[in-house]
C-alpha cells in the first residue's frame, strides 16, 4: 500500500494513536497492534515497527473489510511490491524491503516444527519460541550469490523467461549446504553458462525479499581471454550472451521506465537502480578493467 504525495510515493507511516484509531475505523481489534515488528528507527531515534494490515491476513478481525474502502480510508493504493520500489526513494525501500520479509516470515512460523505446538513472537519481532520446549526460531535469510563474468571489453548478462521483456541481468543462484561463497560463484557460472571463472572479487551485498528473503552477495568475475564460448543451460535460463562496453554504458543511460511500447522489440534493457545487479554493471562500466582484481 503506497500513498501518493505529489511528486513522489510514499511508505503509509503512523503514530501509534493514529494507528488504533485507523484499525477502529477499518473496524480492526486494537490488539493486532503487539503483532507489529521492529524494522528499524528514524534519525531522531523513534523506534518503527510494521504491521500487516492485510485483506487476508490470518488474524483478520473483519473478513469483509473491502480493498477499495481500505484505500479510501488510507488515501492510497495497492500494488506489486517490485512495482512499489520503483517509485520509492532508497530508504523506503530497505524499510518494505525488511518489512515484507520479517512479517511473511512470522505468518510463515506460527507453528512449532518439533512439538506443533503454536510459536510466540518476542515484543521486537526478533524471533519467535516455543512455550512447549523452548526452542528458539530466528528469521532466515537464504544466501545468494550474483556474478557479473567479464572477459575485458565485454561483460555476460543472461535473462530468464520470468523476466520483463528485453531485460538481462547478471548471473545468480542459491549457496547449496556446505559451499562457501566461492565455490557457489564458480558451480553456477559453470552450471549456467559453461564457463570456467578465472578471477573473482566481492563488491557488495544487499537484502531482497522475493521470493522469501535472500542476502544478495555481489561479485565481479573474471575469465581467460580465450575461453569465452557461452553454453547457455536452457533449463535455467531464456539466452545468456556477451554484451560489449559501449552497449551496456548506453543501456545504463537509457531512461528506464520500463514502460514498454507495443510492438517495438525493447533494445537491452537492465535491472532497476534498487537491485544490487544494477549497481554490479554499474560499477563493471565505469571500471571494465576491474584493475583491483589481483593479478
Ligand atoms: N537483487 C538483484 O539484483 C537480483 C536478485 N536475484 C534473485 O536471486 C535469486 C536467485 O537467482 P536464480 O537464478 O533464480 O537462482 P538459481 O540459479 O539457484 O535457480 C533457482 C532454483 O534454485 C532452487 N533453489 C535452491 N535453493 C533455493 C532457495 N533457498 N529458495 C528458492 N529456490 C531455491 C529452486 O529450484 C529454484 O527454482 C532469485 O530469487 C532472484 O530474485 C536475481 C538477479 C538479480
Ligand atoms: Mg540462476
Amino acid at each position: 500500500m503506497l500513498q501518493k504525495s505529489e511528486p513522489q510515493y510514499l511508505v503509509p507511516k503512523y503514530s501509534l494513536l493514529e494507528l488504533e484509531r485507523l484499525l477502529g475505523k477499518l473496524g480492526q481489534n486494537t490488539q493486532r497492534i503487539e503483532d507489529s515488528v521492529l524494522i528499524g528507527c528514524s534519525e531522531q531515534h523513534d523506534a518503527w515497527f510494521a504491521l500487516d494490515i492485510g485483506l487476508n491476513h490470518s488474524s483478520s478481525i473483519n473478513a469483509s473489510l473491502q480493498k477499495p474502502e481500505m484505500e479510501t480510508e488510507l488515501r492510497g493504493s495497492f500494488m506489486d511490491l517490485r512495482k512499489a520500489f520503483l517509485q520509492l526513494n532508497a530508504k523506503d525501500v530497505s524499510l518494505l524491503s525488511t518489512a515484507q520479509a520479517l512479517l511473511r516470515w512470522h505468518d510463515a512460523h506460527q507453528f512449532c516444527s518439533r512439538s506443533g505446538q503454536p510459536t510466540k513472537k518476542n515484543v521486537a519481532g526478533s524471533k519467535r519460541i516455543c512455550p512447549a520446549n523452548n526452542i528458539i526460531y530466528y528469521p532466515q535469510m537464504a544466501p545468494v550469490v550474483i556474478t557479473l563474468v567479464s572477459d575485458g571489453p565485454r561483460c555476460l548478462l543472461a535473462r530468464q523467461s520470468s523476466f520483463p521483456k528485453g531485460v538481462y541481468s547478471a548471473l545468480a543462484g542459491f549457496c547449496d549446504i556446505g559451499e562457501s561463497l566461492e565455490e557457489t560463484v564458480r558451480r553456477e557460472v559453470a552450471e549456467e553458462v559453461g564457463l570456467e571463472v578465472e578471477r573473482l572479487q566481492y563488491s557488495a551485498s544487499q537484502h531482497w525479499p522475493f521470493p522469501n528473503s535472500s542476502l544478495m552477495i555481489a561479485c565481479h568475475a573474471t575469465v581467460k581471454p580465450g575461453q569465452t564460448k557461452i553454453h547457455v543451460n536452457l533449463q535455467e535460463l531464456e539466452a545468456a550472451a556477451w554484451f560489449s562496453h559501449e552497449e551496456v554504458a548506453t543501456a545504463l543511460r537509457r531512461n528506464d521506465s520500463y514502460t514498454l511500447q507495443q510492438n517495438i522489440t525493447p533494445p537491452l534493457r537492465l535491472p532497476p537502480k534498487f537491485a544490487i545487479a544494477h549497481q554490479l554493471i554499474k560499477e563493471w562500466v565505469e571500471n571494465p578493467a576491474c584493475p583491483s582484481l589481483p593479478a
